[in-house]
């Protein structure tokens, strides 16, 4: 499967454009194509779940012209019931396309079937198939009762009293009533059984019927009436808002990671209920200013988010993301009122309450609420997404506690936003890597510690690392050419960095390990693809705040490609003999200057053949060439190419 490491992240600050909302763009679309006359829709979003929408609109007869640079779409509308009689509507994973279809193709007199991937096909549409068999909708299931595919004829259409629909398992079956019924022409009144839930998303419906000149009289949120005798009419030109939830998980960055992050296209005056996660936020602590069309979040003045226990009954969706926020609380946090997580893409409480305990949080989950202890640290995890788009956004953020993160399916979000990562990525920051890379002796880990300590900066000499196997292998009586008993020997090495000094099960092996014996086992465990990948990420999790330095011969190519600068240090093999040579004397290890020079080439060249991770110098990689010239010289060009004078 696909996946995507962030690394861990310094902080974030920036301003973000955001994408058109998912439910106002959906919405539009159809109340578009069921009016009279042209509607040009402006910053529509373009995303999976607006495709399967424009699909069907497409299949049903409503033609449109889309400028996609310009995110417009122009739709001529039809003016009542779908022009088309019949049609087979594939609706992916669409439930704002799923399910007012549904009413409207009711409604229309004609033959359809609406299907749609598999986990559509384990949502629930029951409640609404019940609301419209009471006025003489023709709605059967293909398969499951209570469950798409759904196979629709053209009922009898017989308004008499009041049509009665669950308002608990999901507010769209209420919102696909009211869009559907003006298409019969005549009064209709929705009655809401049990409590409403997301209310704010049918204040949206409500308000964007009322622009196409339907004007619905709501009492309370448990009865609506449609008046008799009104018609869809295109307003001309309708703008889309910024999407709200896509708003939270930019805001949640700017709260932990620092900010301000600022996310333009909607704000104060938006009509979409998720704007109210700003109020969450503000709750957790956090430093909220906005307008009427955008909004901005910082970090609270103390830095850490406060403990919450939250009803979020109102705002479902950017609920997701105070679920991760929580991991960065002073205290154990409760989720409450999310019940129709259960229905959604996946079934999200249970989804979330998995990859939170991944991450390191304890996690209570309850039929409606989940209760989330944060970690004292966070840990690296691959994040599942279930194909929800919510859970890969929202999973993102743990990146911003300087942990790094593995979000799998990434493409999950082209559901509702395809270009999430690249905005993430222009307002987050990166830990930062310097890479060291060159053959042996060339003096990569005598520049790389000095740079470190120059900068601050951690420091990994990965070449200790497989000097470690190849010793452990040999104290444990293992081939250095079998392959998958060095690679576990790898896997389970257990090694303490301190300082200059290193430890290999509580001994002190820091001049062993430089003995020629290790120089020469390193080089050939090296070479094994399945050792390589066994130190990966024991490699990767040196990267933390404030920044790393890295030396070794695939740091710039496998273990850190997105490293800047990259330098690739070298120096002629009889310079580096002659080095190495020095340095063995010094410590008082036992070397000769021949065997050390056939030594050092054959490990480069054994290095530079390699099928894996083969030392090269890589194009993006500054040369630094040191025959001729000493360390401060090296040290003062690598920090200047950093960017920092050597002081
Ligand atoms: N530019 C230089 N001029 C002279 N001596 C140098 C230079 N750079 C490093 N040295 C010396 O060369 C010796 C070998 O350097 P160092 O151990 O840093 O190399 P290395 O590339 O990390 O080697 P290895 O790949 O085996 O880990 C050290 O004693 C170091 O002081
Ligand atoms: N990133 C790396 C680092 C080292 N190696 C191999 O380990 C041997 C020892 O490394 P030193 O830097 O300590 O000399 C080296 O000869 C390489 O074979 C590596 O493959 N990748």
């Amino acid at each position: 499967m696909e996946h995507l490491d962030l690394p861990p992240m310094l902080g974030a600050r920036g301003t973000v454009r955001l994408p058109g909302s998912k439910s106002i763009s959906n919405r539009t679309l159809l109340l578009a194509a069921l009016a009279e006359g042209e509607t040009s829709i402006r910053d529509l979003l373009a995303s999976d779940d607006t495709e399967r929408m424009l699909e069907a609109l497409q299949t049903l007869g409503v033609s449109f012209s889309r400028d996609h640079e310009a995110c417009t779409c122009v739709v001529q509308g039809v003016g009542g019931g779908f022009p088309v009689k019949a049609g087979d509507l594939f609706l992916g994973n669409a439930g704002t396309a799923f399910r007012p279809l549904t009413a409207a193709l009711a409604l229309s007199g004609g033959n359809y079937r609406l299907h749609g991937v598999a986990r559509m096909h384990e949502r629930p549409i029951g409640d609404l198939v019940d609301g419209l068999r009471q006025i003489g909708a023709d709605v059967r299931y293909e398969a499951n009762e209570g469950y798409p595919p759904l196979v629709i004829g053209p009922g009898e259409i017989a308004l008499s009293g009041p049509i009665r629909v669950r308002g608990d398992v999901s507010s769209q079956f209420l919102t696909a009533l009211l869009m559907a019924l003006p298409l019969t022409g005549r009064e209709a009144t929705v009655e809401v059984v049990g409590e409403l839930i997301s209310k704010p998303y049918i204040a949206i419906t409500l308000e964007l019927m009322a622009r196409f000149g339907v004007v619905v009289k709501r009492e309370q949120w448990s009865r609506f009436t449609i008046p008799g005798g009104v018609r869809y009419r295109s307003p001309g030109t309708i703008f889309v808002e910024g999407d709200a939830s896509s708003a939270s998980y930019f805001l949640a960055a700017g709260a932990i990671g620092g900010g301000p992050v600022r996310v333009e296209g909607v704000g104060r005056a938006s009509i979409q209920g998720d704007v109210a996660f700003v109020d969450a936020l503000a709750r957790l602590g956090a430093r909220i200013e906005a307008g009427d069309n955008w909004m901005q979040a910082r970090a609270p003045e103390g830095g850490r988010l406060k403990a919450f226990d939250l009803d979020l009954n109102h705002i479902p969706d950017a609920a997701m993301t105070l679920a991760v926020a929580a991991l960065f609380a002073d205290g154990p946090c409760r989720l409450r009122n999310i019940a129709s997580w259960r229905v959604k893409e996946t079934d999200r409480i249970s989804a979330m309450a998995t990859e939170l305990r991944k991450v390191g949080a304890e996690v209570e989950e309850g039929a409606d609420y989940l209760r989330v202890t944060p970690p004292k640290v966070l840990r690296f995890a691959s994040i599942d997404t279930y194909d929800d788009h919510r859970i890969a956004m929202c999973f993102s953020l743990v990146a911003l506690g300087g942990m790094r993160v593995r979000i799998n399916d990434p493409a999950c979000v082209n559901k509702t936003f395809p270009e999430y990562f690249d905005r993430y990525a222009q307002v987050t920051a990166p830990v930062p890597v310097v890479a060291i890379d060159g053959p042996s002796a060339s003096g990569k880990g005598t520049v790389a510690a000095r740079v470190a300590e120059a900068l601050g900066y951690h420091y990994l000499d990965s070449g200790s690392l497989y000097r470690l196997v190849a010793l452990a292998a040999m104290r444990a009586g293992v081939p250095l050419d079998d392959e998958g008993r060095v690679a576990r020997e790898a896997a389970r090495l257990d090694v303490r960095f301190e300082g200059a000094r290193v430890w290999l099960s509580g001994e002190d092996v820091t001049d062993l390990i430089r003995e020629e014996i290790c120089s020469v086992g390193a080089s050939r465990v090296a070479a094994l693809p399945a050792v390589r990948d066994a130190l990966l990420d024991r490699q990767r999790d040196f990267r933390r705040a404030p920044g790393l330095v890295a030396e070794g011969r695939d740091i710039g190519s496998v273990i850190f490609p997105d490293a800047s600068p990259k330098f690739f240090l070298t120096a002629s093999v009889e310079v580096r003999a002659e080095r190495r040579y020095k340095q063995l004397m010094e410590k008082g290890l036992p070397a000769k200057l021949e065997s050390l020079s056939k030594d050092l080439a054959e490990r480069d060249a054994r290095d530079a053949a390699r099928t894996v991770a083969p030392l090269k110098k890589l194009p993006d990689a500054v040369l630094l060439e040191t025959s001729d010239s000493g360390v401060e010289e090296a040290v003062a060009f690598v920090l200047n190419e950093v960017g920092r004078a050597p002081g």
